[in-house]
């Protein structure tokens, strides 16, 4: 075969019909004699003669010349965006995402010819062929979901109009995604247009931003009189564009925007729990966090010395903690779960072992909220409602408040505890709150729990330095410094609101005053690579077994 026939099978002298191979009928795709597109067992295997090579480097540091333009030996199907044919047949596209740098995907086609002679069952294999691969491709995943996009081009360090523009959208185009685009224009707009999206027209929110505008789209879609259906129907997204970048950490792994992307391409539904927190008369939803003490102020109070960069934190912190800054409050918790071992088996038993290859995932769906005396142990939830709350009655709008308001007399059961030297209240609803910060490595996306961390502010400075280097080496669960505990609602009343102070909720600033937090167990809907979080977990968490095999 000479080359020209190879980078162009339609020109081989006598073409062949397209024929199948051995049992795997539909494996196969024969292009040519000897030129055969394999379905293999992980990957879209691509014959020799379509495989082009970049030419390497004279100098080992730099990338290979013509990289962008290879086509490789293989394509994990993970990686393919979409297959299809033209309508005579004659030509046959696979887009895939191509990763050939470490920092982006580049998407490319790889497009070659059929034989020009067509039969009938050349066309039927051939559409089998194509649906054998999407399917590969996509597994349970929907196939060109409809995208409601919003880009705040004020996100994080600057430039989401690029970061979509450039890296995101031609994957999504390669998907074949349709998509509407929305530029936000103002703070808060986010809130507005979710209010009265068309949420027949859409099954996915895709906010290219910080972890701002996520919250402001789940909390538009709360406002509206169909909250449930919205917040069900709708699966909320995250192209990471800020400097935090929390949810698309915890729901891809990555802050990276193009891999993000690719997950949401091949993301499957995963119900979010989302927790209603009531502040004077307002009531609204936070599904990522709500901060108060060194973590709020290093997150809100620190704006002074943005010029810094990521050193502002280092700096911010060292300030804080020699300070020894203490923020007294009260605060009454509806705890589930108390101690630390039982969180960890807790979150053990809804971790399902991945039955191949060991990797652990967080199986968010199949868990459950610890609302009874359960083969956990988890005590039960025997509150009295407060005056205000009421049954479920199932009604279109957010669920009731099981606890009222903040404004409700405290309800009955609950006790207020004086916390005078408290250094951090940090509650978590996802376990990684920035790439490498897995505060909450016990957090799981619907057990219908939140994850609560509380610490002291009086603590020896080395030890707080000590502490915060514990979250990067996954140490911080474990320590003694950390009370850890997952809770189903709390109240938390500032000694000094009204004085100047913040509290974060999502990363957003508050008013410092008093606040009441309930959650509701898969409330809210997002996509996921595994239906879980990308978490490793509490370190150790499977000594558990050990103690408690030791305890029987
Ligand atoms: N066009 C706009 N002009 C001003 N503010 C905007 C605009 N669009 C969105 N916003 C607001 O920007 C705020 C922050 O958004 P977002 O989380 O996307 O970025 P960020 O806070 O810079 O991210 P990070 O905290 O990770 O650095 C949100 O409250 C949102 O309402």
């Amino acid at each position: 075969m000479d080359q020209d026939a190879i980078a162009n099978p339609a020109k081989t002298a006598s073409p062949q019909v397209i024929e199948t191979i051995g049992q795997e009928a539909n494996n196969a795709l024969v292009l040519s004699p000897g030129v055969t597109l394999t379905l293999g067992p992980e990957s879209l295997v691509i014959p020799d003669q379509l495989v082009t090579r970049p030419s390497r480097s004279c100098l080992p540091c730099l990338p290979s010349i013509g990289a962008k333009n290879s086509t490789p030996s293989s394509i994990p199907y993970y990686n393919i965006l979409w297959a299809e044919t033209s309508e005579d047949r004659s030509w046959l596209v696979v887009d895939y995402a191509h990763e050939d740098s470490p920092h982006h995907l580049v998407v490319r086609d790889l497009k070659f010819a059929i034989p020009a002679q067509t039969a009938e069952q050349t066309d039927d294999h051939m559409a089998k062929w194509v649906e054998n691969l999407l399917g590969r491709a996509y597994g349970t995943a929907v196939r060109r979901k409809r995208a409601w996009v919003l880009v705040n081009p004020h996100a994080g360090p600057g430039g989401a109009d690029k970061i979509w523009d450039k890296q995101v959208k031609p994957i999504f185009e390669a998907a074949r995604m349709p998509m509407t685009v929305v530029r936000t224009t103002y703070s808060g707009e986010a809130v507005d247009l979710a209010q009265v999206l068309d949420i027949d027209n859409y099954d996915i929110a895709i906010p290219c931003s910080g972890d701002g505008l996520p919250h402001e789209v789940f909390n538009g879609l709360a406002k509206r009189p169909d909250a449930r259906r919205a917040l069900s129907k709708i699966a909320v997204c995250h192209i990471p564009c800020g400097s935090g970048n929390a949810m698309s950490c915890n729901l891809y792994g990555t802050h990276r925007p193009t891999l993000a992307a690719l997950a949401i391409i091949k993301g499957i539904p995963t119900p979010l729990d989302l927790v209603s927190i009531t502040q004077g008369e307002e009531r609204f939803v936070s599904f990522l966090s709500q901060a108060l003490g060194v973590i709020a102020d290093l997150d809100l109070g620190t704006e002074h010395l943005r010029w810094m960069g990521a050193a502002r934190f280092t700096v911010g912190f060292l300030m804080l903690v020699l300070q020894k800054k203490t923020y007294p409050c009260d605060i009454a918790i509806k705890v589930e779960i108390e101690h630390k071992d039982s969180v960890k088996r807790h979150y053990r038993e809804r971790v399902t072992l991945g039955s191949t290859d060991g990797e652990a995932s967080n199986g968010g769906g199949q868990s459950k909220a610890c609302d009874g005396t359960d083969a956990d142990g988890c005590p039960t939830t025997s509150s009295s409602p407060s005056p205000s709350a009421a049954v479920d009655d199932g009604g279109p709008g957010l669920p009731p408040l099981k606890y009222g308001t903040v404004m409700d007399k405290l309800p009955e059961g609950w006790e207020l505890v004086p916390y005078e030297k408290l250094g951090s209240f940090y509650c978590g609803n996802m376990a990684y709150m920035a790439p490498d910060a897995n505060f909450f490595s016990a957090a799981l996306a619907n057990d219908g729990l939140m994850d609560l961390i509380i610490t002291q502010g009086d603590v020896n400075p080395l030890k707080s330095v000590g502490l915060q280097m514990a979250v990067d080496t996954g140490e911080f669960f474990d320590s003694p410094l950390v009370t850890y505990r997952k809770v189903s609602a709390y109240r938390l009343i500032p000694r000094n609101a009204g004085t100047g102070g913040y509290l974060s909720i999502d990363g957003e600033a508050r008013p410092f005053e008093p606040f009441q937090a309930e959650i509701h167990q898969g409330l809210g809907l997002t996509l996921s690579k595994k239906g879980c979080f990308e978490a490793p977990g509490p370190l150790n968490w499977d000594k558990v077994t050990t103690s408690e095999r030791l305890l029987a």
